[in-house]
């Protein structure tokens, strides 16, 4: 929790005022967990995998790390370039009363509802890219310029995600020994959503931005904006930093809880967390990639029993509402 009001950011009308961060934190204070007091390694130089050429890059990276950089994705600059601009309009740029006002709007954590432990010092937007959520959202199309992010993100900058998703899993089935009706329902690309993050300038030290957490997604893809850093994985027992890429070129890539589980634990998701910053605001836009709701996920070489990704979800949040935390495959696990 700030102590006491900061006139660096109580000036700043984009934060949301103090009381109601202590109102959010309630009981909370600074939970820190152990995992965040592990030694902080030096930077972590991630694989690069060509999307057009993935080859056994592909898996030897899902194997031993579950996370690395993408070139060739087909994702062009300018896009990239127009969304960080209209982002940084719609959330620096614009004051908290308005954005809060906005459906899918959140601050503090994007589990929306959900209570975590700590407040993280990020705030962003919710962007379904699913029809059948999209039309749950019933709402007016805001003015620009986040009337204009949200598009954008949903139609053009949502089709090379799922683009992307599907030819990394497709690549990946054989190797998983998947058919075809597996590969189609244990990833749900077009069902997947976004999320567009701002992470303010910190005015307190050592605070996160994202709190550490493995993804529940089969993938995620992360574009950061060109020279951010925050990014960090445990890797070794350290949390070590993922170095901003050198240029636009590529994006990074992470699998999440159901990769792993769709693998048989023979891919990693990897636990990462992003490092609230003092000197440099940071944004990034995350996609992230389900299976069908009603897949069974029966593939797990007997460490799992068969679940659907509904089931698992349900229990991430009702663990979180119970502890403030996920505890995710752990609790599919056969024999404990
Ligand atoms: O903003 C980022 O780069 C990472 C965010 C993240 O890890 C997440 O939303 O799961
Ligand atoms: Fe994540």
């Amino acid at each position: 929790m700030a102590s006491g009001s900061d006139s660096r950011t109580a000036a700043d009308p984009s934060y949301p005022p103090f009381p109601l961060l202590e109102q959010d934190d309630e009981g909370g204070g600074h939970v820190h967990e152990q995992e965040q007091e592990a030694r902080r390694g030096g930077a972590l130089e991630l694989p690069t995998v060509d999307l057009e050429a993935p080859g056994e890059a592909l898996a030897a990276a899902c194997r031993e790390l579950g996370v690395f950089r993408l070139a060739n994705h087909g994702v062009p600059a300018a896009l990239s370039a127009r969304l960080f601009a209209l982002a940084r309009a719609a959330l620096a740029g614009a004051p908290f009363r308005d954005k809060r006002a906005q459906p899918g709007y959140f601050w503090g954590t994007p589990a929306l509802s959900l209570r975590v432990r700590d407040v993280n010092w990020v705030e962003g937007f919710h962007v379904a890219l699913g029809e059948a959520q999209q039309q749950q959202q019933h709402a007016p199309v805001p003015p620009p310029p986040l009337g204009d992010l949200l598009g954008l993100a949903r139609a053009e900058y949502g089709a090379h995600m799922t683009r992307v998703a599907r030819t990394l899993f497709d690549a990946l089935a054989p190797a998983l020994g998947l058919g075809a009706a597996q590969a189609a329902s244990y990833l749900a690309e077009r069902d997947g959503f976004l999320r567009v993050y701002r992470y303010p300038r910190c005015p307190e030290p050592g605070r996160l931005g994202m709190e550490a957490h493995t993804d529940s997604s089969v993938l995620s893809v992360i574009n950061q904006e060109e020279g951010a850093g925050g990014l960090q994985v445990l890797h070794g027992g350290a949390w070590r930093d993922v170095a901003p890429a050198a240029g636009a070129s590529t994006l990074l890539v992470n699998l999440g809880d159901m990769a792993r589980a769709i693998s048989g634990d023979a891919y990693r998701s990897v636990r990462h967390r992003v490092a609230a910053s003092q000197a440099a605001e940071r944004l990034s836009l995350c996609y992230f990639a389900f299976p069908r709701d009603d897949a069974v996920i029966t593939c797990g070489a007997g460490r799992y029993r068969p679940f659907t990704y509904a089931e698992f979800r349900e229990q991430v949040q009702a663990d979180i509402k119970a502890t403030g935390s996920k505890v995710g495959l752990e609790r599919f696990l056969l024999h404990h």
